[in-house]
């Protein structure tokens, strides 16, 4: 797949103050979404395409799935234009937006299965060996005949995923296919993912906001923010940066001391981070402002510290940290 110098713009009315006068106003500005965005992705991988609200990662997911024009740059999908000969493109990519649905809201998922069938064109043997060995593989069987509306949001997520995968897609695109689901959910839909992409060699694009989709999932992330691409690379570069900051916790036993402790670390240590709430104080240290084991030494010499947590920054914090970093 091949995304080259893309730059997507979108034209927006001009908002006025007053709602009547909106109505017929015909003033129109420009809004860029994507700016020259590059980048390639070869058969088998998985990607992960994150970045924070509004930076253009629906875009370009509606680009490369030839649903929207980019306003300048070329899109290979497969070899070929997503825009140009649709029928035969649709056919070889799958797509699971987690917000929206494939499946027929009041029927049972069956019925949508037999559709899926009939608009793709699956030939008869190709689709009951992939119906049988999806739905063992995502342990649905008896969720088949039970009309969509009744599934719980873990089990309709499954079914859209098997529903996607029927024809055998050779890539998969998948926009936030664990948002809302329980930690068990979650993990069955990333072993299936991570199942179909070894063998069936299905390469996946995987946009979402929940780094442990990320942290499962990918070695290598494209992030984007404010419709430029940003980074594109392994995952654990970017997790390695932040591996000498840590988060502290330290209770207090004496809360009238708590401020003069305080303002000894802030002193001695300079952290950038510091909250002090009734008897603990939270304190986040990097390796630019000293050692840990002195930070250490520092606690085990006070007698009123009862008790101390020292954690690695978490995958959320770690992916917010270098969202402001690079002030998107
Ligand atoms: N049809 C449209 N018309 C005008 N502006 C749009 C349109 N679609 C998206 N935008 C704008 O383009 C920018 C990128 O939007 P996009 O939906 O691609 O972001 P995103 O990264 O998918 O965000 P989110 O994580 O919130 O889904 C945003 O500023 C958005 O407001």
């Amino acid at each position: 797949m091949v995304f080259s110098n893309i730059s997507k713009e979108y034209q927006v009315k001009k908002r006025q103050n007053n709602s009547f006068l909106n109505f017929f106003n015909r003033d129109y500005e420009i809004k860029s979404a994507l700016k020259n965005v590059s980048f390639q992705i070869k058969k088998g991988e998985i990607i992960g395409y994150i970045g924070p609200n509004g930076a253009g990662k629906s875009t370009t997911i509606k680009i490369m799935t030839g649903i929207l024009k980019p306003s300048s740059g070329e899109c290979y999908v497969l070899g070929v234009n997503p825009m140009e000969n649709r029928m035969q493109f649709v056919k070889r990519i799958g797509v699971v937006f987690g917000n929206r649905s494939n499946l027929m809201w009041d029927l049972p998922v069956i019925d949508t299965v037999y559709m899926m069938k009939k608009l793709y064109s699956i030939p008869e043997e190709v689709f009951l060996t992939n119906l049988a060995e999806l739905t063992e593989m995502m342990d649905v069987e008896d969720l088949l005949q039970i009309p969509v509306r009744l599934l719980s949001l873990g089990q309709r997520m499954r079914c859209e995923i098997i529903v996607s995968l029927l024809h055998n897609p050779e890539i998969l695109f998948l926009d936030e296919p664990t948002l809302g689901l329980d930690a068990r959910s979650k993990i069955a839909v990333h072993q299936f993912i991570k199942k179909v992409n070894e063998k069936r060699n299905t390469t996946v694009i995987l946009t979402t906001h929940d780094m442990n989709d990320i942290q499962a999932l990918t070695s290598r992330v494209i992030i984007i923010g404010k419709g430029s691409k940003l980074f594109d690379g392994e995952f654990r570069a970017i997790k390695n940066k932040y591996k000498s900051t840590k988060k502290i916790r330290l209770e207090i036993n004496q809360v009238d001391q708590i401020n003069s402790v305080a303002t000894q670390i802030k002193q001695q240590f300079r952290p950038n981070n510091m909250t002090v709430i009734a008897n603990e104080i939270g304190v986040e240290i990097s390796k630019e402002m000293g050692s840990l084991d002195d930070f250490i030494q520092f606690i085990s010499k006070k007698k009123i510290i009862d008790n101390y947590q020292i954690r690695s920054l978490n995958i959320d914090e770690i992916i917010a940290r270098y969202y402001s970093e690079l002030d998107i």
